[in-house]
């Protein structure tokens, strides 16, 4: 990288900053070497990032991008079949396979599809609010409406109402099966729908990874950085809604199902549906953090998201509920308190660590953020290195995983089948933070090697 003194009054001096200012290690003559990087090229960072057919391919090229296509799936289904049977063997075989009829429901069709009708008209009701997304490499900032929570307020009614009227919700847990099938299909054609709809976009709408010429790999990943029809953003809507508002109304269905059929919901069963329903509450009350995610910034919308966030979410991430109706589990209130209390520390730091630096992006001066320890960066922006961000370089994902942990305990350690979602979840957040390291090491440079040396741990403080 070519070093030259950044004049007076750009990004990189923040002169008259009331703040812990830190200097990146020492550059020549004793000119800190903050202030020396040069600041990307108009256009942002992004930028200075290869791109398109230059741009090092990630999950293992075309040959991964294939692979995962079939196993995640897979999965999937195996996790469907196996928490319903007796032995519930996370590495066994499911006892038999389903026959075809069992996976084919027209009735699953309509209902899945009015599910999505739904939640895009909720989508589409005026919001209290419409925020901008990042800048995009045309400078153009795409805006978006903030309504997810009043969708999940408004779905809850709708329920609510529904099962007053007599409407059995329990039989939900019947369709799974084919519910789940319909959704992977919707991926598919939905990702293909996509992969077409950006052959004819211009280049500035691409993805910075997902252009590479490979039809398998680009379709995988998405070519398209935010398709959208007029204003309805895909990508944007399908983070959020369908998947995490669908996920929380299966574990309900399980809930109604396990109290249908034993009298009464099992303690356990209230811990996983309270954890989770906090979850993605957060998630949605704080819908406009999600616009700063590599999934909205960074990555494409093709098969890997769509299917993520249809699929994959709602029925592999209600696996402890699943299990718990085909395995109920005795839990006693101390040990259901202790559950609680490592759901709160990991929701603490999970909603501390990402407060922290959403006020922080959102206005460095603000009183609460104000007086924590900072790197400056060539391209203006500062890191923080004090308060949870300062501990590890990624303490949200540790409240995360501890979140994850406290959401499989209430289901017992007799089977290894509901730890399933904090096994993947920390494979995932693993090659999630390398990913993160690797873009904020082409946004930053030399600040972000700073920040690495006083920040060496990623997500585990003295561990990892
Ligand atoms: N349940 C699930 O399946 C999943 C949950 N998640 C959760 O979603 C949330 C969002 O995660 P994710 O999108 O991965 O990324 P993060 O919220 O961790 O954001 C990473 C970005 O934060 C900024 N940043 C990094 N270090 C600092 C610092 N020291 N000071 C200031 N800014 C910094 C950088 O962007 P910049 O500098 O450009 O602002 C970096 O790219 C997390 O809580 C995660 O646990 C994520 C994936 C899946
Ligand atoms: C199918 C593959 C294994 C990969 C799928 C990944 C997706 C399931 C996740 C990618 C990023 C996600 C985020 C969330 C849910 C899971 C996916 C879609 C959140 C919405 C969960 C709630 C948090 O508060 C914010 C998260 C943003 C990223």
């Amino acid at each position: 990288m070519r070093c030259v003194r950044a004049p007076p009054g750009t990004g990189a001096g923040h002169r008259g900053r009331i703040r812990h200012r830190v200097h990146l290690g020492v550059g020549v003559e004793g000119v800190p070497l903050a202030d020396f990087c040069e600041p990307p090229p108009p256009g942002g960072a992004e930028t200075m990032a290869p791109q398109g057919s230059r741009a090092p391919l990630e999950f293992g090229g075309p040959l991964g991008a294939a692979a995962l296509m079939l196993l995640l799936p897979a999965t999937m289904f195996h996790l469907l079949l196996v928490a319903r049977s007796g032995p519930a063997r996370l590495l066994g075989l499911p006892p038999h396979l389903p026959a075809p009829e069992a996976l084919w429901s027209p009735g699953a069709l309509l209902l899945w599809l009015t599910w999505l009708g739904l939640q895009a008209a909720f989508y589409l009701l005026p919001a209290h609010k419409m925020a901008e997304g990042q800048e995009l490499k045309d400078k153009s900032r795409l805006r978006y409406p903030i309504n997810g929570f009043q969708a999940l307020v408004l779905t809850a009614l709708l329920v609510g109402l529904g099962v007053s009227a007599g409407l059995p919700l329990g039989m939900l847990t019947e369709m799974l099966l084919p519910l789940a099938w319909v959704a992977t299909l919707t991926a598919f054609i939905f990702s293909l729908l996509l992969y077409l709809k950006a052959l004819m976009a211009p280049a500035s709408a691409l993805a910075p990874g997902g252009n590479s010429g490979n039809p398998v790999y680009d379709f995988f990943l998405g070519r398209e950085l935010n398709p959208r029809f007029g204003s309805f953003d895909c990508k944007y809507f399908c983070e959020l809604r369908p998947g995490l508002i669908g996920w929380v109304l299966i574990n309900l269905a399980l809930l109604v199902q396990e109290a249908e059929l034993l009298g009464s919901p099992s303690l356990a069963m209230w811990l996983v549906n309270g954890f989770q329903l906090l979850y993605v509450g957060d998630a949605l009350w704080h819908e406009e953090a999600v616009l700063t995610t590599m999934d909205i910034t960074h990555d494409g919308f093709g098969f890997m998201l769509a299917f993520g966030d249809l699929a994959w979410v709602p029925f592999t991430y209600s696996l402890q509920a699943q299990f718990l109706l085909y395995h109920p589990q005795p839990l006693e209130l101390p040990t259901a308190s202790v559950i609680c209390l490592v759901n709160a520390v990991g929701y603490y730091i999970f909603r501390g660590a990402n407060s922290q630096k959403n006020t922080f992006r959102k206005n460095p001066s603000d009183p609460r953020v104000a007086g924590l320890e900072t790197i400056s960066t060539a391209t203006g922006k500062q890191l923080l290195v004090s308060g949870w961000w300062g501990m590890v370089r990624h303490p949200n994902y540790l409240g995360d995983l501890i979140m994850a942990l406290a959401w499989s305990l209430p289901c017992g350690v007799s089977h290894l089948l509901p730890y399933f979602y904090l096994l993947y979840f920390t494979a995932l957040l693993v090659h999630r933070e390398a990913r993160d390291e690797q873009q904020c090491l082409q946004k930053y440079g030399l600040a972000w090697h700073e920040y690495c040396r006083r920040v060496p741990y990623r997500i585990v403080p003295y561990i990892y």
